[in-house]
């Protein structure tokens, strides 16, 4: 039962009120240090407040006093103010000074009972809005928002392999933040006062790549005007990125192979060999072993690249990271836009959560860029989002297999959802499932949530 906070010195209106607040756990004031009294002891979310106290029962300047008082103490405490029916300039005073509303006497009991309704889901709202937002705070490596026990462990494994030497290898989908990771490896290590030198394999015709890569002398080839080092050089002392690394063309894919073993390139043209100091850390989206079976990528090369692999989870496997990051990307894009967006309402909270992100972190943060320039506000619901979630991200849905698919499949989901909602913490989900804590772990078990 939620706890609702009455200030009023009047006794018949206190008995009137007692009658229709029943669903409530009340507790009553008749005076301003009787309120704050009772805020400190119970901490409620909603307070009704009548502004004629004593020593100024028929002024309002009593009631303004306790007002600023509550609020002071408990900022996110929603006040409404109890006015006389001639009171209403007093009444807008109060919603000046941060009453969340008002009520004019006499009391229709629907009308209060809507408002008290309103003020406790906000409550709630906002309450759950901040909580995010104190999370967040726990990033674990530069730049990476995440809850999620693999992002986390991920992120150790850079701060533990970053000081190496060794060759990073990091897997996943696209838009997932590969590229974080990278970066990270390159900013924890001893090389970061260094450069990072980064090339997209997929992003420069074959032609040229071997070229950018290695460099080449004066006139190695026409238009070689003058001679040129390539990315690899240019890295000298500091990391090289190469991304993409599973589109790297097979001929060069030898070449790449001759410098990681023997740490020496040759320009173009050039007869030169020339030692080259670098880390390499490498992405690509794709599954090196496929390729490799389709005799598309080296396997002796593969085995150079992956001295350590991070597999970087699609973000549809991080349900609590949705959340998350929605929360995180809100507050820096609306901040940009110098728009005041308080946060989402749980149907659009929902939508987010239940949305397949092909597009994965990049897809999350590009909605939520749209949505802080298009929302309404202050709160983002789900037709801001702009997602189209009868596709479930694009994906065609096949029919069920039988009732029991059909079930399990939405019991995965509801277990998701509640862990999404709770950030991972069991227990809470667990209450929010209405199933005990053993039985929820069963349940992940069975459908290899972690
Ligand atoms: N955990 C995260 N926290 C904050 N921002 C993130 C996170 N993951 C990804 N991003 C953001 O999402 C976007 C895409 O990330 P990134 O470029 O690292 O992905 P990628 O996996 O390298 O993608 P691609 O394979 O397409 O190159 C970037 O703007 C990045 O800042």
């Amino acid at each position: 039962m939620e706890t609702l906070l009455l200030v009023e010195d009047d006794v018949g209106l206190q008995k009137q009120l007692r009658w229709q607040l029943e669903g409530f756990s009340l507790q009553m004031a008749g005076c301003r240090s009787d309120a704050i009294a009772c805020l400190r002891r119970f901490e409620p979310k909603v307070v009704l407040l009548d502004l004629g106290l004593p020593p100024d029962a028929e002024g309002v300047s009593e009631g303004l006093k306790t007002l600023e008082e509550l609020l002071a103490l408990m900022p996110m405490t929603k006040v409404i103010v109890l006015t006389g029916n001639t009171d209403r300039e007093n009444a807008v005073r109060a919603v000046a000074l941060g009453a969340y509303d008002f009520c004019q006497k006499p009391f229709e009991p629907q009308v209060l009972a809507l408002i008290l309704e309103r003020a406790f889901a906000l409550h709630r709202l906002e309450a759950e809005n901040s909580s995010l937002k104190t999370l967040q705070t726990s990033t674990p490596l530069q730049g990476i928002v995440t809850h999620d026990p693999v992002m986390q462990q991920l992120c150790k494994t850079v701060k533990r392999v970053a000081t190496s030497e060794v060759t990073v290898l990091v897997n996943g989908e696209s838009g997932t933040g590969k590229e974080l990771f990278a970066r990270a490896t390159h900013h924890l290590s001893p090389r970061s006062e260094q450069r990072l030198v980064a090339i997209n394999c997929a992003a420069i015709p074959e032609n040229l790549l071997e070229s950018e890569l290695f460099g080449y002398e004066k006139g190695a080839f026409t238009g070689a005007s003058k001679q040129t080092i390539g990315r690899i050089e240019y890295a000298q002392g500091g990391t090289l990125f190469l991304d993409e690394i599973g589109d790297l063309p097979l001929s060069l894919q030898a070449k790449l192979l001759r410098f990681l073993q023997e740490r020496v390139i040759e320009r173009l043209g050039g007869r030169a060999e020339i030692p080259v100091n670098v880390r390499v850390v490498c992405a690509t989206h794709q599954n090196l072993a496929e390729l490799i079976k389709q005799g598309r990528f080296r396997e002796d090369l593969y085995y150079r690249l992956s001295e350590i692999v991070l597999k970087v989870p699609p973000l549809r496997m991080r349900p609590g990271d949705i959340a998350l990051l929605a929360n995180v990307f809100l507050e820096k894009y609306a901040a940009s836009q110098g728009r005041s967006l308080r946060g989402f309402k749980p149907e659009a909270m929902a939508t987010l959560t239940h949305y397949a992100w092909p597009g994965n972190v990049r897809e999350l943060e590009n909605v939520i860029k749209r949505v802080s320039v298009m929302a309404e506000g202050p709160y983002v619901g789900t037709p801001d989002l702009g997602l189209d979630v009868t596709e479930e991200g694009g994906a065609e849905t096949p029919a069920p297999l039988n009732l029991r698919q059909v079930r399990e499949e939405a019991e995965r989901k509801a277990i998701l959802d509640a862990m999404a909602q709770t950030e991972g913490n069991i227990l809470q989900a667990a209450a929010l499932l209405g199933v005990s804590r053993p039985t929820l772990y069963g349940l992940m078990h069975q459908y290899k949530i972690r």
